[in-house]
């Protein structure tokens, strides 16, 4: 680590200013490191999303055979969808409003959870509809109470589009499927650096893992050299439960989790950035009346301005930053480490929040912009030159 001899005047810190500047740009232009970032999170928080959109923004998009390769998940999707809000319209005690409907949840009873050999004509109307039922809708309003995909209203709305023989998804359809990862993944890009900084490309690689419970065990092979975390959290998750584990509170476990990347003495010298997602479908929820208060009291006595879905944003964001200030706790300190450790615990140690949607390009390139400068003054002080 290289120290900066200290200012003793403006002008000379005018001066001195300007060479860390003109050191910065020089450093950037030697640095042909690719950039490491890992991306943390609970399972459906969107980190595979973020991916994608990582892809459309920075790579070559998506090309037709592998638009086409997304169909059969695209249509699984669908089905999950379907059936599971009809499998659990007795368990909440909702019957069908319209009697002729019966039939086709018959229908797609016998198909089964793994949905049907082929997709045909017959099985697409059924499931039109049975979506057009209201008691299906209602049933669909209290999906928190089981365990739904967020995108199965998008997808049961395009039924038509998706029935279509000569169906290619679109990169909106592609963002919006679901599949859980297993595994570690790895996407490499370049991006330009901004003029400010001195222009030309970097290199990046961007890791995905998988955020449900049983898939956490693998992440500390990823832990090496990582130069920034952008843990994922699905804000709109308050009044869900774990699909792994329905006594867990969704929102509750990312805290948990969060709190225990914070700590790991493993990413200590990686910058955290967390990134709020979900936010459209939090606004949704609040403005249709649900609020986060049944399950974080909390929020009863918590003072912001604002309509209650930005009051609900920012409780949010108050419960993650309140954990980046609680002390290192000692747990986490083995003997060999403890001096260094200890060390780190006093230094100030910057924890970033972006409030996201992940579905969203624009918003996700406009959040990459802000990170990517983040990232590069992380890097400089980590290494002493800021
Ligand atoms: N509406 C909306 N849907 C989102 C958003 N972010 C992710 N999703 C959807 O949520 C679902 C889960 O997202 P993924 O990216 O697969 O979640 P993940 O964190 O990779 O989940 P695991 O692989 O299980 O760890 C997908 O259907 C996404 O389309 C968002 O901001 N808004
Ligand atoms: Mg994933």
């Amino acid at each position: 680590m290289r120290l900066l001899p200290c200012i003793k005047s403006y002008d000379e810190g005018v001066d001195h200013s300007k060479q860390i500047d003109r050191e910065i740009k020089e450093w950037i232009k030697t640095y042909n490191e690719a950039i490491k970032l890992l991306l943390l999170g609970t399972g459906e928080s969107g980190k595979t999303t973020i991916i994608k959109q990582m892809k459309i923004l920075h790579v070559k998009g998506f090309s037709h055979s592998e638009r086409t390769a997304m169909i059969p998940h695209i249509r699984f999707n669908t089905h999950e969808a379907i059936y599971e809000i009809i499998q659990n319209m007795p368990v909440l005690s909702i019957g069908l409003q319209n009697a002729k409907h019966v039939r086709a949840q018959q229908y797609l009873l016998k198909v089964g959870p793994e949905g049907p050999q082929e997709y045909t004509e017959e099985y697409f109307d059924n499931v039109r509809d049975l979506w057009q039922d209201a008691g299906v809708r209602e049933c669909f309003k209290r999906a928190n109470e089981y365990q739904l995909i967020d995108s199965a209203e998008y997808f049961l709305d395009r039924i038509d589009l998706i029935g279509k023989e000569d169906y290619v998804p679109s990169d909106a359809d592609i963002l919006r499927c679901r599949r859980k990862t297993t595994g570690i993944q790895k996407i490499e890009f370049k991006v330009k650096v901004p003029k400010s900084m001195h222009g030309g490309t970097q290199d990046f690689w961007m890791l995905d893992v998988g955020g449900q419970r049983g898939e956490r065990k693998k992440w500390i092979q990823v832990f090496e050299g990582i130069h920034a975390i952008w843990f994922v959290v699905a804000c709109s998750d308050f009044d869900q439960t774990l699909r792994e584990d329905n006594s867990q509170n969704r929102l509750k476990e990312a805290l948990i989790l969060f709190e225990d990347v914070w700590q790991s003495r493993f990413l200590l010298e990686a910058g955290i950035i967390v990134f709020l997602n979900k936010q459209d479908l939090l606004e949704t929820k609040i403005k249709q009346g649900r609020s986060i208060a049944p399950y974080f009291p909390k929020y009863n006595h918590f003072e912001a301005s604002g309509d209650e879905y930005t009051r609900t944003k920012l409780f949010i964001r108050n419960l993650f930053v309140n954990l980046t200030t609680k002390k290192r706790e000692r747990r986490h300190i083995i003997a060999s480490a403890e001096r260094f450790v200890v060390l780190e615990a006093s230094r100030a140690r910057e924890c970033y929040f972006h409030f996201t949607t992940a579905t969203d390009t624009h918003n996700v390139r406009t959040v990459f912009r802000d990170v990517h400068q983040m990232i590069l003054t992380h890097i400089l002080s980590n290494i002493g030159v800021y």
